[in-house]
């Protein structure tokens, strides 16, 4: 038998910080959605559990157990054996949650494979602050460190065009050079919106208070964002730590294509993609 599991790519519509934990954690406010753009894991049964990482994004990927794929695997209590491969499409370290996703969708297979639960809320978010929405695979509304999530029903559809300038951002060292750790939440309730281009007015009026901070570190995300708002996005921001930014589209299909296009012809060594969100 084997199982798949597919690990989208995570986008912070939002990302605002609202406080500091004593343990040195920040309090986040963010808009989360998941985009058909993504890593794929499957395993099946063998005597003991192995990792193969293959795919275009690879390279670097760690196989042992330094891999959160590998971590979460060990979560379940009495794991059994398996050989799991990881095919990355998702570039590391670039705030799209690739670790995260993956090590979601891996528990997702296991559990499937091994028929056995899911291990509880508190290990998987030790595991990293985004690895519990990355279990719901739906838009959510995310506080706490990670561990809050609400449902956000009636988001609008919208095409996604996600672009990074190939630098690696390292999350902890983002956190650490901000420069201001208390910060308005988002609105309660949230606004509904009409379309994407409403969806798309209202974001200009939010943040991602992890932006700032990340240009100073890697001053190319700023080329990327103007790239993507020249390429005819609604709107156009940064995911997470970065650098991987996003542009807001229409949903026909088209748009995001076209500016996909653009984009590479412009940027050929920037990695891209484009997809809908699910
Ligand atoms: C920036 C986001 O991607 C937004 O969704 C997440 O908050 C980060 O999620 P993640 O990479 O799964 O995070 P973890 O692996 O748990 O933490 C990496 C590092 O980021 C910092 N960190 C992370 C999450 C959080 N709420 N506060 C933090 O200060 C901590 O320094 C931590 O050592
Ligand atoms: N399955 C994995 N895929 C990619 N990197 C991994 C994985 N497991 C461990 N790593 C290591 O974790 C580091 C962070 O990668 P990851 O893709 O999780 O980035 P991230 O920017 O922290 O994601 P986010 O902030 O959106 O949660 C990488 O430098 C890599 O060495």
């Amino acid at each position: 038998m084997k199982v798949e599991a597919f690990a989208p790519a995570k986008i912070n519509l939002t990302l605002h910080v609202t406080g500091q934990r004593e343990d040195g954690y920040h309090l986040l406010d963010s808009l989360v959605v998941f985009v058909d753009v993504g890593d794929v894991i499957s395993a099946e049964i063998a005597d003991t559990l192995r990792l193969r990482v293959t795919g275009p994004k690879s390279e670097g990927v760690p196989e042992n157990n330094s891999n959160l794929v590998l971590k979460a695997a060990a979560l379940f209590d009495g794991s059994k054996g398996a050989f799991i491969t990881l095919e990355k499409h998702l570039p590391a370290a670039s705030g799209i949650g690739g670790g995260s996703s993956d090590a979601a969708a891996c528990l997702r297979a296991l559990s499937g494979l091994w028929d056995v639960q899911l291990p509880d809320q508190d290990r998987l978010l030790a595991l990293g602050a985004d690895v519990p929405v990355c279990m719901t695979l739906t838009s959510q509304r995310m506080a706490g460190i990670g561990e809050d999530l609400s449902d956000v029903d009636g988001l609008p559809e919208f095409d996604i065009l996600l672009v990074n300038p190939g630098v690696e951002v390292a999350t902890p060292a983002i956190f650490n050079a901000l420069q201001s750790r208390h910060n308005p939440p988002m609105p309660t309730p949230l606004p509904r919106f009409e379309d994407a281009a409403a969806l798309a007015v209202w974001l200009k009026t939010q943040r991602n208070d992890l932006q700032p901070a990340a240009i100073t570190l890697e001053p190319s995300i700023s080329d990327v964002i103007d790239a993507v708002t020249e390429a005819g996005s609604l709107y156009a921001g940064m995911s997470g730590s970065g650098a991987t930014c996003f542009g807001v589209f229409p949903p026909d299909g088209v748009s995001a294509k076209l500016a996909l296009e653009q984009i590479r012809a412009a940027h050929p060594n920037w990695w891209s993609a484009a997809g809908k969100r699910l």
